[in-house]
């Protein structure tokens, strides 16, 4: 459909500050760029040289622990805060940086927060055209077509108190994208929802956000939600970027023991490395790059522990796949739904150890079993 001739409320970007008339955007071009942006409070950096790109109609997720920085990073590129230092780039022209800024509502920017609020005085109609100006007819075609876009076209005429939360949300997101902002800043927009409709309308948002082509920058604490959305996630720890990529790369190949342990529970056995290995009761592992005497970390998802029952005090013989067993006494276990979590106190150290199985598999507490550990499953991280 051919875009309707409507203007942001704010006026025309291309004349405000740091702007250049004709940019020159190639397919290249990151439709949002961060460029070391830093911001301090009270001497103290909390957002510290992060870089970020994204490209237009891509999802990156800003994923990290309370107060790692995010929100902040959020509001400097909204500017409504001003970084200390660092360099803000919209289609490859500065916004914010050393060649000034671009007020706020100038930077074709689309706000979604938790607190999205509608305004209560005005229509769903009416508060979806807010940011609209142009013709009548040509905002009334795009209200139309954006309620349509989230299914809410009965309600056009309906007051938001008389939606329900995740249809005042969707109301929400219509208001943000009906200007057609190049960029979408989305600060835990789902937190509010109870689970199964946070799971339907982050579906369908991000179903309406790669329609758009809307570059969208989502901060979230929630691992799931990142994975869900994300096409790239920036991990962000202590104001940096500690790690960026795919869900799955940083899921499967994470830099150091606290990125696995964001995403799942974690079971940590320690070692001392001779000769690039790692001896420990579970056979040796390989420690590449480590030098004799430095002490490791090997972390091990409870998905990827092995299960063995024993046979009269063995387990299973050992295999270059799955090394040496190690013998347990089960704890206690428990179903959660779609896995079971059983957990062992093991014989060689007293250490507890976690284990997961698909399904229902509930062992007696007091029963010993046999642990293995897959060799391509674990990480090995240097202590620190
Ligand atoms: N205006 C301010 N003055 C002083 N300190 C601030 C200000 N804004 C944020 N901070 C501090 O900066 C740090 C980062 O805050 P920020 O809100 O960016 O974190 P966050 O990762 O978004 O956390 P959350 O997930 O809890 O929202 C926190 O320690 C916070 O207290």
């Amino acid at each position: 459909m051919p875009d309707a001739p409507v203007a942001i409320r704010a006026g025309n970007p291309t004349a405000s500050v740091g702007i250049p008339a004709r940019q020159i955007v190639t397919a290249d071009t990151p439709r949002l760029e961060i460029r070391a942006l830093t911001r301090r409070f009270d001497g103290r950096a909390v957002v510290d040289g992060v870089s970020l790109q994204v490209m237009p109609g891509q999802v990156t997720c800003l994923l990290g622990p309370s107060g790692c920085g995010k929100t902040t990073t959020l509001r400097m590129i909204a500017g409504v805060e001003r970084q200390d230092a660092g360099q803000i780039l919209i289609d490859g022209a500065e916004i914010s940086g050393p060649g000034g800024d671009t007020p706020p509502e100038h930077r074709r920017i689309g706000l979604m927060f938790q607190d999205f609020a509608l305004f209560p005085h005005l229509s769903v109609a009416a508060n979806v055209a807010f940011g609209l100006t142009g013709p009548r007819e040509a905002v009334r075609a795009r209200v139309a077509e954006m309620l349509a876009r989230v299914d809410l076209s009965r309600y056009i005429d309906a007051w938001p108190h008389e939606l329900s939360g995740g249809e005042q949300q969707r109301v929400a997101l219509a208001r943000a994208l009906a200007p057609r902002p190049r960029i979408m800043l989305m600060d835990e927009p789902f937190s509010g929802l109870d689970n199964r409709l946070r799971d339907e309308i982050r579906d369908e948002t991000l179903a309406v956000l790669k329609e758009e082509g809307t570059a969208v920058l989502l901060v979230t604490h929630e691992p799931e939600e990142a994975m869900r959305m994300a096409d790239e996630i920036a991990l962000m720890r202590g104001g940096r970027i500690v790690q960026q990529g795919a869900p799955y790369n940083i899921y499967n190949a994470p830099v150091d023991r606290a990125a696995v342990a964001f995403f799942s529970d974690v079971n940590v056995i320690r070692g001392r490395v001779q000769g690039a290995l790692t001896e420990t009761p579970f056979g040796q592992f390989l420690a590449p790059g480590q030098p004799d005497g430095a002490e490791v970390e090997i972390v091990i998802r409870p998905q990827h522990l092995k299960i063995d029952f024993d046979r009269e005090g063995r387990g299973p013989l050992p295999t270059p796949q799955d090394g040496t067993p190690a013998r347990g006494v089960v704890q206690r276990a428990r179903f959660m739904g779609n896995e079971s979590l059983v957990e062992f106190r093991m014989d060689h150290d007293g250490s507890i150890l976690k284990a997961t199985v698909p399904n229902v598999f509930l062992p007696r507490p007091g029963k010993p079993l046999w642990l293995t550990i897959r060799r391509d499953r674990c990480f090995v991280f240097p202590m620190r």
